[in-house]
């Protein structure tokens, strides 16, 4: 079983459902202080139960959308941001919220960030459900972030390691001997 492969548990699904509920409560107020009703972006595939479980806590209106980009393989980054499946829906003079599972190198980020402006965003915000500081290597933050973790590899609720984890309902380290097997 995939369980057998984490070293620590590291946030548990009560603790991500109860932050998720604080985010939105949070995201919320700012929204509905600015009057404005925002495209909410989700980078597939690893923040989709990060998506599902922020969205459903909003009473405002606010429309979704999903993209794909890649900048990964393993846990090496790769240094470019690719395009692999792109939105049904227009951006244009809207305000954005772009929905990521973890913010790490910070490339992915800075260039999806930089895309939306090129393509007539209003305005470019971005919740990240876990902030890897320690491996920035562009200038760039989320606006909000739900925890901050250690350098380590993790994976579960969206996170993946080679496709795969994903599925776990909680955060937890990856043995490294998972991954160096792999490498
Ligand atoms: O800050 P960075 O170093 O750029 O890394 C973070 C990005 O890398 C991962 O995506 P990945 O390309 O693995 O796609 P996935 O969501 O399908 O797993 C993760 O979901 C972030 O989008
Ligand atoms: O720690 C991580 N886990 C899974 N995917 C990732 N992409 C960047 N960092 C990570
Ligand atoms: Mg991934």
């Amino acid at each position: 079983m995939i369980t057998q492969d984490i070293q620590e548990i590291l946030l548990s699904e009560d603790q991500i459902a109860e932050r998720c509920r604080e985010l939105a409560a949070q995201i919320q107020a700012d929204y509905l202080a600015r009057g404005s009703i925002p495209v909410v972006v989700g980078l597939l595939k690893g923040s989709v139960p990060f998506m599902a479980e922020l969205m459903k806590r909003f009473t405002m209106p606010v429309e979704v959308a999903f993209m794909k980009v890649s900048s990964y393989q393993g846990t090496k980054s790769v240094g470019d941001v690719r395009i692999d499946m792109d939105m049904d829906l227009s951006t244009v003079d809207r305000d954005v919220l772009l929905v990521e599972d973890i913010v790490d190198t910070g490339r992915t980020l800075k260039a999806v960030k930089q895309m939306f402006r090129n393509k007539g965003a209003q305005g470019v915000q971005v919740v990240a459900l876990l902030d890897k500081p320690d491996r920035r290597v562009v200038d760039i933050e989320a606006d909000y972030v739900g925890f901050e973790v250690p350098n380590e590899f993790v994976v579960g609720f969206g996170l993946d390691y080679n496709q795969r984890y994903r599925n776990l309902p909680y955060i937890g380290i990856l043995k490294p001997e998972v991954y160096e097997q792999g490498e």
